[in-house]
C-alpha cells in the first residue's frame, strides 16, 4: 500500500493504478471499524484498485462540535487498510486540501435541508465540497458509502447528477447497508465515546425504531407513532432527540402518512458526548 499526504504523488500513485484497471474510492474520516472495512471490501468487487481516503474535513464541523475531540488514529488505521490489500491511502493534510486562500463552497438545496442538516448547519456543505474535492482528485470509476449516513448519501448523488460529474457518474456511486453490533447498533466511529453504561443504553436508538416501524407498518398513525418513538429513546437513556422522522426513502421528501413508494425512518439522538444517527426502510403500503 502507498501512502501519500499530497496531491501530485497522490495523481502519479493513482495515474499507475488506472492502468491496470477501473479504481474505487472510499472516503472516510478515520478510526476504522468494521463498518469502513466493509466498504473496502465492496469496492474491490467492483474495480481493480481500491483508494481509501483519511481526512477529518474541517469544513463539515459546526463551532462547538466534536472537531478537536474526533480519533485520529493514522498508524492503526494504515495497518487496518494493509491487511485489507488497499492499493493507495491518500490522507492528506488540511494544507494540501484547503491551501491558503481557498474559497469555493458547493450547497446542495432539497435534500440536505432538514434531518441532520437542520442540526448541523452548514455540515452538508463541508461534505459536498469536500467529496468533490475528493472526486476531483482521484476521479475514481466508482465510489462507495455507507447507508448509516442515508441523507449524506442522498446529497452525493444529487451533487453528482447536478454537476455532470463523469468521475465517478452518479449511478456508479454506490450505498453500502450499515453494518451493525451484535446487539443492533450501528457501528460508529463515535460509538468509542460512549462509556460502557452508555453504550449498553445506546442499543435503544435501533430497539425503538424497530418497534416504530411495526408500528406503522401495522397501519398505526404516523405522527403518533413517531412521538413513541421519541419518547421510548429517552426513556432508553438518551437525553435528547435531534429527529425522528418518515421520509422518501430517495427525494427525502417529508412524510405524514404511509406512502406507496419506498420509506425511510430516519433518527438522531444524543447520549453521553456522542450524537448518534440510525436510518432503516420502511415497506410501502399496499397500493
Ligand atoms: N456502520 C456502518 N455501516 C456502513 N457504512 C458505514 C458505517 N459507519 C460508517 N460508514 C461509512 O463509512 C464512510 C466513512 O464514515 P466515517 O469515517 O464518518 O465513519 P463513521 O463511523 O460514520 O463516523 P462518525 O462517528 O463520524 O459517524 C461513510 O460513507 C459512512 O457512511
Ligand atoms: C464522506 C466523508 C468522508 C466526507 O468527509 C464523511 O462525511 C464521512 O466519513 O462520512
Ligand atoms: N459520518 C458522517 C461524518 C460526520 O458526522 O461528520
Amino acid at each position: 500500500m502507498q501512502t501519500v499526504h499530497t496531491l501530485d504523488p497522490l495523481r502519479s500513485a493513482v495515474a499507475a493504478l488506472r492502468e491496470a484497471g477501473p479504481v474505487a474510492l472510499v472516503p472516510t474520516m478515520g478510526a476504522l471499524h468494521e463498518g469502513h472495512l466493509t466498504l473496502v471490501r465492496e469496492a474491490r468487487r467492483h474495480a481493480r484498485g481500491v483508494v481509501v481516503s483519511i481526512f477529518v474535513n474541517p469544513l463539515q464541523f459546526g463551532a462547538g462540535e466534536d472537531l478537536d475531540a474526533y480519533p485520529r488514529q493514522l498508524a492503526r488505521d494504515s495497518a487496518l487498510l494493509e491487511a485489507e490489500g488497499v492499493d493507495v491511502l491518500w490522507a492528506p493534510t488540511v494544507e494540501a486540501m484547503y491551501p491558503a486562500g481557498f474559497s469555493s463552497n458547493i450547497s446542495v438545496a432539497g435534500v440536505s435541508e432538514g434531518l441532520c442538516g437542520g442540526a448541523r448547519p452548514g455540515h452538508f456543505d463541508g461534505v459536498a465540497t469536500v467529496v468533490c474535492k475528493l472526486f476531483n482528485q482521484v476521479m475514481p470509476d466508482v465510489a462507495l458509502f455507507g447507508e448509516k449516513d442515508w441523507q449524506q448519501l442522498a446529497v452525493i448523488r444529487r451533487m453528482a447528477r447536478d454537476l455532470d460529474l463523469t468521475r465517478p457518474a452518479a449511478d456508479a456511486i454506490l450505498g453500502v447497508e450499515t453494518v451493525r453490533e451484535e446487539d443492533g447498533l450501528a457501528r460508529s466511529s463515535r460509538n468509542a465515546y460512549l462509556s460502557p453504561e452508555e453504550r449498553e443504553a445506546a442499543v435503544a436508538l435501533p430497539r425503538a425504531m424497530h418497534r416504530a416501524i411495526a408500528g406503522i407498518e401495522n397501519g398505526e398513525d404516523v405522527a403518533q407513532a413517531l412521538e413513541a418513538l421519541k419518547a421510548e429513546i429517552i426513556a432508553g437513556g438518551f437525553a435528547s432527540v435531534d429527529y425522528a422522522e418518515l421520509r422518501d426513502a430517495e427525494s427525502l421528501a417529508t412524510l405524514n402518512a404511509r406512502a406507496s413508494r419506498p420509506m425511510r425512518l430516519l433518527a438522531a439522538a444524543r447520549i453521553g458526548p456522542a450524537r448518534l444517527i440510525d436510518n432503516m426502510p420502511v415497506a410501502a403500503a399496499p397500493q
